[in-house]
């Protein structure tokens, strides 16, 4: 929505949910709670755990992911000590995993959560403990489930009757007997985009508490002489921001472990309370801290099972995001500046293009995600103006982040880098027109190494049966 301002300014004026944003009066300012913990401006110019990103862009191109490994680390040991030894703390691999994440995961006493045979071949070739392993998914297959059980991960969440059926199976042919979640649907309305809440009805993950859905599951894999039911497990979405939603889905599948006990007289041990806590993108959001969020889960688990005279079970937790996003920037070098007419009011907006885009971050296009920009390679005075940054593929809605305030003189080839990267980004990244993905490049105490290797266009044609050399 964009309307005239007042004062009759000649760009677009920044309109949001929040009212009218004025520009900052410091550009260049970094807000401490959407960049990295080790960035910092020297002279203008942007350094992340101790390198000047004008020497990374010089080094590794860009797009770049920039990843500062203490910042990814120190949210790790933020999440040990909030919820201490009496809870497991799984990563939520989806959000960003490569072998080097898998080992600092460890490292820091985490363990991890993996949703395909992809991410867990990963964390099997990082030499990753398999029975510090959950392994999730709506939808694994029987070779998936054989790999896993194999491998001995710790817990399978199981997710249809189905799976049940087929993962009894694969155990009791391999000779185990496999530990099991239980994932409950617990009608949570959580307030987060659409398409990133799980726990309302009609969708498709776990199984419903109502309608008894659940309560079925549990009796099937009891019944399965090769499972091991070792509780139950909650995911209410992602991108949350209050506890309401964790409460109300507490005291939900605590009721479930009541019945439980009452029905067959087991006393399940595990409660895993999925992932899902918010991170700051702009200086809008404002993220719970984790002691808060911990303290809050404990207390009400600890109210639910004295009121049904259970014993507390061990909890879990699965943060994705709020581990690995924080710490990432995504460099990106100016190119195209162009002024457009809005068609109101005589109105322009000034279009920013960088050389990425919904390749390496689709969460713009996909769920209208809200991002930080800022000019890295250099200090500039002059006027902020309203900009959209957009990205380089064929599509109106490659938008990297819809309206930021960059410095007027802005162009081509400055670098912009934009914070907040690290979940969701590269490892929902795409070649959609033949891009190759970019590399992930972790830096600390003034040193770089890649972690993931960017893609090259011979990579791509690589996979062309149509290329000579590749049939
Ligand atoms: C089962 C499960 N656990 C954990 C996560 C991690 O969520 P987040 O990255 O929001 O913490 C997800 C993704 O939403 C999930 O589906
Ligand atoms: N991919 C989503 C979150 C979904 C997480 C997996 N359940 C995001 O980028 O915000």
């Amino acid at each position: 929505m964009m309307r005239a301002h007042p004062a009759g300014p000649r760009h677009a004026d920044l309109l949001t949910e929040h009212g009218h944003q004025p520009a900052p009066a410091d550009l260049s300012a970094l807000d401490a709670r959407v960049w990295p913990r080790g960035a910092e401006r020297r002279d203008g110019v942007l350094r992340v755990g101790g390198l000047d990103v004008r020497e990374l862009a010089d080094t590794y191109g860009t797009p770049l992911f920039v990843l500062d490994e203490d910042d990814f680390r120190s949210r790790c040991r933020d999440y040990r000590r909030a919820f201490g030894d009496e809870a497991d703390v799984y990563y939520a691999g989806k959000a960003f995993l490569c072998t080097a994440v898998c080992r600092w995961v460890q490292e820091e006493g985490l363990s991890l959560d993996v949703s395909t045979g992809g991410e867990l071949a990963v964390a099997l070739a990082a030499d990753f403990p398999a029975e510090r392993i959950v392994f999730h998914g709506n939808n694994k297959s029987t070779r998936e489930l054989e790999r896993a059980v194999r491998a001995g991960v710790g817990r399978v969440v199981v997710d249809s009757y189905e799976e049940i059926d087929r993962l009894a199976l694969v155990a009791d042919r391999a000779r185990v007997r496999q530990r099991v979640l239980v994932r409950v649907t617990v009608g949570v309305e959580a307030h987060t985009h659409e398409f990133i809440a799980t726990a309302h009805e009609d969708q498709k993950f776990g199984f419903s508490l109502a309608g008894g859905a659940a309560a079925e599951a549990v009796r099937r894999v009891l019944d399965a002489s090769s499972l091991e039911l070792v509780g139950l497990h909650s995911h209410i979405g992602s991108q949350i921001f209050d506890t309401a939603g964790f409460e109300v889905a507490a005291h939900r599948v605590v009721g479930l472990l009541g019945q439980v006990r009452d029905e067959h007289g087991v006393e399940l041990p595990e409660l895993d309370l999925g992932g899902g806590l918010g991170i700051a993108y702009t200086d809008a959001d404002d993220p719970l801290d984790v002691k808060v969020i911990a303290d809050a889960l404990r207390t009400i688990v600890e109210r639910e099972c004295r009121a049904l005279g259970l014993p507390v079970p061990r909890l879990a937790v699965e943060p994705g995001r709020a581990i690995a996003g924080p710490g990432t920037v995504t460099l990106y070098e100016v190119g195209t500046v162009k002024e457009v007419a809005t068609g109101t009011a005589g109105l322009s907006r000034r279009y920013v293009s960088v050389d990425g885009g919904m390749s390496d971050n689709i969460r713009t296009a996909l769920y209208g995600a809200d991002y930080s920009v800022s000019l890295a390679n250099r200090a500039s005075g002059a006027e902020p103006v309203l900009s959209r940054v957009v990205g380089k593929h064929c599509e109106s809605g490659d938008v990297v982040v819809r309206d930021a305030w960059l410095p007027a003189d802005t162009a081509s080839p400055d670098l912009l880098a934009v914070p907040a990267t690290g979940a969701y980004c590269r490892s929902m990244a795409s070649n959609y027109n033949h891009v190759p993905r970019p590399p992930v490049v972790a830096v600390r105490d003034g040193r770089a190494r890649v972690v993931v290797h960017g893609e090259t266009e011979d990579d791509l044609l690589r996979l062309d049966a149509g290329v000579r050399g590749t049939d």
